[in-house]
């Protein structure tokens, strides 16, 4: 079992990752990516998989045409852990 962030270390990690919305009902942070066209989402998405997979922490989301939605929580946790701040650093990073 993964640790979830208590209430301090999930009102941090909001105010770090300002363009992140938190989703109550399952714990989450959640953020849409606008890009020029599908091959650039497309490409953002593969870059995100490589590192998910390196981190063996994965997003739950979605893609359509230019849009990617993407949702980070901890199934482990069943809610917010360092593993989704981390990859949430990544995942800005990129962009
Ligand atoms: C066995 C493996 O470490 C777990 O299933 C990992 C994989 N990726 C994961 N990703 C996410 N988002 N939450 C998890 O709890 C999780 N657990």
């Amino acid at each position: 079992m993964i640790q979830k962030l208590d209430d301090a270390a999930r009102a941090a990690l909001l105010a770090r990752f300002p363009d992140w919305a938190h989703e109550p009902v399952r714990d989450a942070i959640t953020r849409q990516f606008k890009f020029a066209d599908f091959a650039q989402a497309f490409g953002f998405m593969a870059s995100v998989a490589i590192i998910a997979e390196k981190m063996d922490h994965h997003p739950e989301w979605s893609n359509v045409y230019n849009r990617v939605d993407i949702l980070l929580t901890t199934h482990d946790a069943d809610g917010l852990s360092e593993r989704d701040s981390r990859l949430a650093e990544a995942i800005e990073a990129l962009v």
